[in-house]
């Protein structure tokens, strides 16, 4: 591989990230960093803060401190539009695609333009029939209506529309919440096939099966604060740290 400067830096990086509803504190200096072609979990039991984290990360969250560096630029301070524009794709857990729109209509609504890497090389890049291939479901229905498919397929939807921005890293909301153990099975296999395709993805998981599968790094979150980091192996050698923060 040729040594591209800019290579070795990470893509996002989070420091010190705090973040509040209210006056109540969530999140409590959260260090956490995605390298390109990483496929990284964010977990923890119910509560834990994952959720929030991912949003702060994008921007969502009102009340919010500490650093967060994407591909080279400060987006601490960015709102969500400007962040999802420079390729940070954001698939919420609450699926927010457009029930009045068809499959095709609601892929155009999250068109963005190709991206190139800072070496210039092209970024992974999505077209509907790519997207097709990728979900075989959604390419049996192009012209159906989002408020006319079962809530799997609109999980599936939300994702695609996010990649229609071709972006350099995804964050994922807790995908296999709330989703029968076939669509579960389908998301593991679209996530690896994404990383095949060089989408780097941060992921909220409480559920270490599915985190086993797909991810290569953890981090474990208990009442907002970073409990352990390191490999799903890693996290295997220690019984204790599961029990204490993971629902096993
Ligand atoms: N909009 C909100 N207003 C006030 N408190 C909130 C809000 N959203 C979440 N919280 C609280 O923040 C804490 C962290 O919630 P968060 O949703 O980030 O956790 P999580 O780890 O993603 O869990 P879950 O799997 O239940 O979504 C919880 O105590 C939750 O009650």
């Amino acid at each position: 591989m040729s040594e591209v400067k800019g290579h070795e830096q990470p893509l996002l990086v989070a420091e010190h990230l705090c973040a509040w509803y209210g006056a109540a504190q969530i999140l409590f200096d959260v260090d956490l960093e995605v390298r390109r072609g990483e496929v990284v979990a964010l977990m923890g039991r119910n509560g834990a803060g994952k959720s929030t984290a991912i949003k702060t990360l994008m921007g969502l969250i009102e009340r919010r401190a500490g650093q967060v560096v994407f591909m080279g630029r400060d987006i601490s301070t960015l709102p969500a539009y400007r962040i999802a524009t420079l390729g940070l794709g954001f698939v919420p857990e609450d699926r927010r695609i457009f029930t009045d729109l068809t499959v095709l209509e609601n892929l155009a609504v999250g068109r963005q333009p190709a991206r190139r890497w800072p070496d210039g090389s092209l970024a992974p890049e999505w077209s509907v029939e790519r997207l097709f291939d990728l979900f075989p479901n959604l390419s049996e229905m192009p012209h159906r209506p989002g408020g006319k498919m079962s809530g799997g397929e609109q999980q599936m939807l939300t994702v695609a529309r996010t990649l229609m921005g071709n972006p350099f890293l995804v964050l994922l909301d807790e995908p296999s919440e709330g989703v029968a153990p076939i669509v579960v099975e389908q998301m593991v296999h679209m996530i690896l096939a994404l990383k095949r395709q060089g989408v780097s993805i941060l992921l909220s998981e409480q559920n270490l099966h599915f985190a086993r599968l797909v991810s290569d790094r953890v981090y474990l979150l208990e009442k907002g604060h970073i409990r352990f980091t390191g490999t799903l192996a890693e996290l295997d050698q220690l019984e204790q740290v599961k029990k204490d923060y993971l629902t096993m």
